[in-house]
């Protein structure tokens, strides 16, 4: 059997204070998850359970404090060559153009034809004529199109995307995730999604995973999303088995978040 493109064994992460060496925070713990070549996997849990942070070790930005991450069966050393990143926050150079930031990893590793390229995906992303934009003259959805050729024109064999449309009003996200998919269908490359959106989960995945309320987050469900594709992620949402399936996860998700929002009240309240 090939190795996972990407895979989490035991994985915990300990943060301690700067101020105070004895304050700890123990964010996950005891998480083991694997996304195979080619796969779309979710991982959703309550606010502030620990989703971002895996995703900051399986990017190799963060180093597990116990535990172990391996990348198509090598142990990761360092950042993770093989992934590209998109995360929430804004990540375009705003005194760059729109293609100038698209070409900037290609620049970076030398690439001669990084203008064709850069032309080349901000056309598959719907802004072909676009390129001399500055991200400011572009709106949200756009410069979240821009930013998706930046992570795709590197070719990276894993994608890590960690709530990358949350900002987006409700059409233009579904017609952002209906594109990823359709780019993901053409190449196939490993996933792994993080989201707080649990019908976009489902929507988008081929597995969706739940993690605990923190602290010592950890996966608690594991759901194989059997939805037909292609997919529709405004159509699928009205079909019997996506109900189904949302029903299903969202009963071992439920508990989670009221936890997690007692939590958050708790912090804010001290
Ligand atoms: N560098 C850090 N130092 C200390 N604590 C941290 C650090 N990074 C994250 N944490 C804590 O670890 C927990 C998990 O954070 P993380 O951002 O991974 O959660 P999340 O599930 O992505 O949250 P959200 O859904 O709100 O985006 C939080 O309690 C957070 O405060």
């Amino acid at each position: 059997m090939s190795a996972a493109a990407l895979e989490l064994a035991g994985v915990a992460c300990t943060f301690v204070s700067k101020d105070d060496a004895s304050q700890r925070y123990t964010a996950v713990r005891d998480v083991s998850l694997t996304v195979g070549a080619g796969e779309f996997v979710s991982v959703v849990g309550p606010t502030g359970c620990g989703k971002s942070t895996l995703l900051n070790v399986a990017a190799g930005l963060l180093s597990p404090s116990t535990g172990s991450v391996k990348v198509f069966g090598q142990p990761l050393q360092g950042t993770n060559r093989r992934a590209g990143y998109m995360f929430q926050a804004e990540s375009l150079m705003p005194w760059r153009t729109a293609a100038q930031n698209v070409m900037a990893g290609l620049e970076f590793r030398g690439a001669a034809d990084a203008r064709p390229q850069a032309e080349e995906w901000l056309r598959r992303v719907g802004l072909g004529g676009f390129g001399d934009r500055y991200p400011h003259q572009l709106s949200g959805g756009m410069r979240k199109r821009v930013s998706l050729a930046q992570t795709l024109v590197l070719d990276p064999d894993i994608i890590l995307m960690d709530e990358p449309f949350s900002a987006l009003d409700v059409q233009t996200r579904q017609l952002m995730e209906n594109e990823v998919l359709a780019l993901w269908a053409a190449k196939r490359k490993a996933v792994l999604f993080i989201t707080h959106d649990l019908d976009e989960a489902i929507a988008m995945s081929d597995r969706v995973i739940v993690l605990s309320a923190g602290p010592g987050s950890r996966p608690i469900g594991e759901f194989v999303i059997d939805l037909e594709r292609p997919r529709d992620v405004a159509e699928v949402r009205t079909t019997p088995r996506f109900v189904e399936l949302h029903q299903a996860i969202w009963n071992v998700l439920r508990d989670e978040v009221l936890k997690g929002y007692a939590q958050q009240l708790q912090v804010k309240a001290a």
